[in-house]
């Protein structure tokens, strides 16, 4: 069966093994000598564990040197069984699932077969008994009837019995003995007590054999390497649950880092942090409208004098400012909104389809919360967008408006005179959109509301036609800008305040949030990078860790027949089942998750659309988790993980 012709091994120039040359046979079979003799040496040889020695090495005529990684682990689950002094069994299995370990890579997983072995060695049972609860006896018998449900051919035991008790020794060699009828048993022993002289004995010394049988090998039928030596994806699954099951506080802990870094992912991704106070604007905007992010520039206004407006200090002040050319530099520019014109009316007459309307006069400066339907007058026709409640006095829909034409009449005021004067100006012109008018305002500590029913808003052609009409010479006039974020509404008015304009506006309301929020979006920038760095490196810590740890349940898994592609399938789905447990996890706890967010960063992260967000970053973080878990994989020596020999 085996052949060794010539081996040599050295280790750092000194050899383990001495040009040995022996065949062997079939039958019970010691190989003995004092420690550092080279054994366990030889015993890695003719396993296939260690490939790199001189000389040559066969068995049933097949070089053990050139086995592919594959093909060992079809000859580990199918022709060669390990036996090994401290039992190399999975502790938080139970009996009959060790035993089962080799049958994954089968797709019968014959239990019948088990029962018989284990009813044959005596621990049937146990069967349902975690193995750590075992005494070393039970458990080396555990460890042969794993071996057995491989059907070996060759049966290779490292000192299998120098951890057990006089008594076990024996009855655990006669199980050896009994099982060498119709195979190949190679054990390595210190225990002259357990050599008897029926049995073939390999006698090294410092690496030299000294004594060995003259055996005669029967030539056995090559041996095929079965293509079909796979994990199938239902075993994987069974496996993956047994790991489950058996490693619970190891799954638990897998799942949550999952979980916690995929939430930790989150909230760099959505900018929870850096978008904080976008909650705040939201609330602000709820109450004071859109107009909230409205700048006025006017030519002339009121200004309460002196500090806390205390008018005895410093009478009230009316302030002129020359506005020209800013209506040209802020019509086009991309933080606007929309622009308007601050032109009031008195005694407005509308005819509409023929018909006379009368819009009663507020007083107040026109005024826009937002536009219900249509646009803001552009171009260089008569456009005009008219309040909401106009429409509703035509008896029309907000749509319907759009289009129709009205002819406008009023009376608008000449202060070219430094006096008012009423003139007449009248224009026809085209409905282009409806505004809400509504004006929010906070009085002694309570909200109120109104509306300007007389705000309209006329293209500039238009007004520029009235203005004639009125005689009106000074070619500026107010008009509003519709900031479109807060943030945009500061940076103006800090750019007119440089140029030494002062424009109207809330902007007490937005400043300190707006300037509190640069400062934060700008630490919080790196912030949420730290963060979201922080979580990866949490999992690949974890999965590290746990990935070490496993390195000798690895090692069992290879030395039973498991490929690294069977590994990594199990790898896979092991990840795959924490990644799923970690969304329905996130999902169950998304309100907790939420009010902690929302006292943190004034937001809820997890709403319906982020959570499919939280559930792909999940996933994308296994998939470190699978990587990392997949070099602990390929980092698993086998004989320095399971440690064979004395040493
Ligand atoms: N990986 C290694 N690196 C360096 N030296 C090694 C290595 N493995 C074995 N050796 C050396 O080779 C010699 C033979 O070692 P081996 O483990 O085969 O002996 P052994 O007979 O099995 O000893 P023991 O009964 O103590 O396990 C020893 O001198 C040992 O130190």
């Amino acid at each position: 069966m085996f052949e060794i012709k010539n081996v040599s091994k050295q280790y750092n120039g000194e050899f383990a093994l001495n040009n040995i040359s022996f065949a062997m046979g079939k039958g019970l079979h010691f190989i003995v000598g004092a420690s550092g003799s080279g054994k366990t040496t030889l015993l890695k040889i003719i396993s296939g564990m260690e490939q790199d020695f001189d000389g040559e090495a066969y068995f049933c005529g097949k070089s053990i040197k050139e086995l592919t990684s594959n093909e060992k682990s079809y000859y580990y689950n199918n022709i060669f069984g390990f036996i090994w002094q401290d039992f190399n069994l999975l502790e938080d299995l139970s009996v009959l699932d060790n035993v089962l370990v080799p049958r994954y890579l089968k797709n019968n997983q014959n239990q019948k077969n088990a029962e018989t072995i284990l009813k044959d060695l005596k621990i049937f049972d146990l069967a349902h008994q975690k193995v750590k609860y075992l005494s070393g006896g039970q458990k080396q018998r555990v460890a042969i009837a794993r071996e057995l449900m491989k059907n070996p051919r060759v049966i290779i035991a490292d000192e299998p019995t120098s951890a057990l008790d006089e008594k076990t020794a024996k009855t655990t060699m006669d199980i050896l003995r009994a099982i060498s009828k119709n195979r190949t048993v190679i054990v390595v022993t210190h225990d002259a007590n357990l050599i008897d002289n029926k049995s073939n004995i390999f006698n090294l010394d410092k690496g030299e054999l000294i004594a060995s049988p003259q055996e005669i090998v029967t030539k056995t039928a090559g041996l095929k390497y079965d293509e079909r030596h796979s994990l199938s994806i239902k075993n994987a699954i069974a496996l993956t649950e047994s790991n489950v099951k058996s490693k619970f506080g190891r799954f638990i802990i897998s799942t949550l880092a999952l979980m916690v870094a995929g939430v930790l992912c989150l909230t760099t991704v959505s900018g929870t942090i850096g978008g904080s106070s976008q909650g705040e604007f939201d609330k602000l905007i709820d109450t004071y409208g859109e107009g909230l992010k409205d700048i006025s520039i006017v030519g002339s206004f009121m200004s309460a004098g002196g500090t806390g407006g205390n008018k005895e200090e410093q009478p009230n002040a009316n302030v002129t400012q020359d506005i020209g050319g800013l209506y040209d530099k802020y019509v086009g520019d991309k933080r606007i909104d929309f622009t308007a014109f601050l032109q009031a009316f008195n005694d407005i007459e509308v005819t509409v389809s023929g018909k006379e309307y009368t819009v009663q006069s507020t007083g107040s400066t026109p005024s826009i919360n937002k536009l219900v339907a249509g646009k803001m007058p552009t171009g260089k026709v008569n456009e005009v967008v008219v309040p909401e409640g106009f429409v509703k006095t035509l008896g029309i829909s907000n749509e319907q408006a759009i289009g129709k034409e009205i002819d406008f009449s009023s009376k608008m005021y000449n202060w070219d005179s430094g006096e008012p004067v009423l003139k007449d100006a009248s224009i026809t012109a085209t409905i282009v959109g409806v505004a809400d008018t509504t004006v929010y305002y906070e009085y002694e500590g309570k909200m109120t509301e109104y509306t300007v029913d007389d705000s309209f808003f006329f293209s500039k052609a238009a007004l520029d036609d009235m203005r004639k009409q009125a005689e009106i010479k000074k070619n500026t006039m107010n008009f509003l800008i519709r900031a479109k974020t807060p943030a945009d509404m500061i940076s103006i008015k800090d750019e007119l305040n440089e140029a030494g304009i002062v424009p109207l506006g809330r902007f007490e309301l937005v400043e300190d949030i707006v300037r509190l929020n640069k400062q934060t979006t700008e630490q919080s920038g790196s912030a949420s990078v730290i963060i979201g760095i922080f979580s990866v490196v949490m999992v690949i810590a974890i999965f590290l860790i746990t990935g070490f740890m496993r390195k000798r349940e690895f090692a069992i898994y290879k030395v039973s027949g498991f490929n690294h592609a069977h590994l990594n399938l199990l790898n896979l789905s092991e990840r795959i089942t924490e990644t799923l447990t970690a969304s329905l996890l996130m999902l169950i706890t998304s309100p907790l998750i939420n009010i902690a967010t929302r006292g943190l960063f004034s937001a809820s992260i997890l709403n319906s659309k982020m959570l499919l967000t939280g559930v792909l970053l999940i996933a994308l973080v296994a998939v470190v988790a699978y990587m990392t878990t997949a070099i602990a994989i390929l980092k698993t020596h086998t004989i320095i993980a399971l440690k064979t020999g004395d040493r």
